[in-house]
């Protein structure tokens, strides 16, 4: 018997694993995968290129309403085209973390972005991750994780990813980097990083990738049959 496919939304703090675990869990079920996190730093490069006054709600939502974001399945779990020019690593910088939770906290550039991520995820089989997924974007999916780690590991495993990518930044900096940002996306006003009431909580600190994802896996497969 087929069954429907069902939305999956996984949400939490900086470096908990939402994404590797999000990849793997959509490729098992043959879903699509969508990395919520990758289209705010897209408007925040372009921001950051326009020089725009990135305090300002009005200037960053008119930025955001004359700006196309695209994303698109690849192998390596998705790429990101910001007004059709892959960008995809350019997303990735120090520069645009720094200064993309400023940029995330404002109400015009939520709205649209939950109206495109709404989009993208009607009537489909999806496993989406990001801080307010659960709370604001799919509000009724059908399984909603809250994943988190301590922050010494989460700081840790970004270490170790940077440095397989020639990126030198020292652990104490990546800590208080993901510190700061957790503590920004908690306390803006307007959709908090927060877990849902109906969301399961799943601690991955001294969980292996495959063991975080099995979890997951295994829920979903409760719901599907
Ligand atoms: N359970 C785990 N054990 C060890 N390493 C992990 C685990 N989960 C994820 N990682 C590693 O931690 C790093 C951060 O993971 P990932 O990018 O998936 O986090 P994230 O929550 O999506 O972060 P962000 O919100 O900042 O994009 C990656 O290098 C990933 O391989
Ligand atoms: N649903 C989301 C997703 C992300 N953000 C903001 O973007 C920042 C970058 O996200 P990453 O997952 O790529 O680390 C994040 O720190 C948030 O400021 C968001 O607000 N809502």
């Amino acid at each position: 018997m087929l069954t429907r496919p069902i939305q999956i939304a996984i949400d939490g703090p900086a470096a908990a694993g939402k994404s590797t675990i999000a990849k793997i869990v959509a490729e098992q079920l043959g879903y699509i995968y969508i990395d919520t996190g990758a289209m705010y730093r897209a408007i925040t490069l372009k921001a950051l290129n326009e020089g725009i006054n990135m305090a300002s709600n009005e200037e960053a939502g008119a930025l955001l309403m004359k700006t196309e974001i695209d994303l698109q399945p690849s192998e390596n779990g998705q790429l990101v085209f910001l007004d059709k020019k892959n960008v995809t690593e350019a997303i990735r910088s120090q520069h645009v973390t720094k200064a993309v939770s400023e940029m995330a906290a404002h109400e015009l550039v939520r709205i649209r972005m939950v109206e495109l991520q709404q989009q993208l995820a009607e009537g489909r089989g999806v496993v989406m991750d990001g801080r307010d997924i659960g709370t604001h974007v799919l509000p009724n999916a059908a399984l909603k994780v809250f994943m988190s780690a301590s922050v010494e590991e989460r700081a840790r495993r970004r270490f170790e990813e940077n440095k397989k990518r020639n990126i030198e930044t020292p652990l104490e900096e990546l800590q208080d980097e993901i510190a700061k940002r957790d503590k920004m996306d908690s306390e803006r006003e307007v959709a908090p990083l927060k877990k849902a009431d109906d969301a399961i909580f799943i601690d991955t600190t001294s969980l292996t990738i495959q063991q975080a994802a099995d979890e997951i896996l295994t829920l979903a497969k409760e719901r599907l049959s």
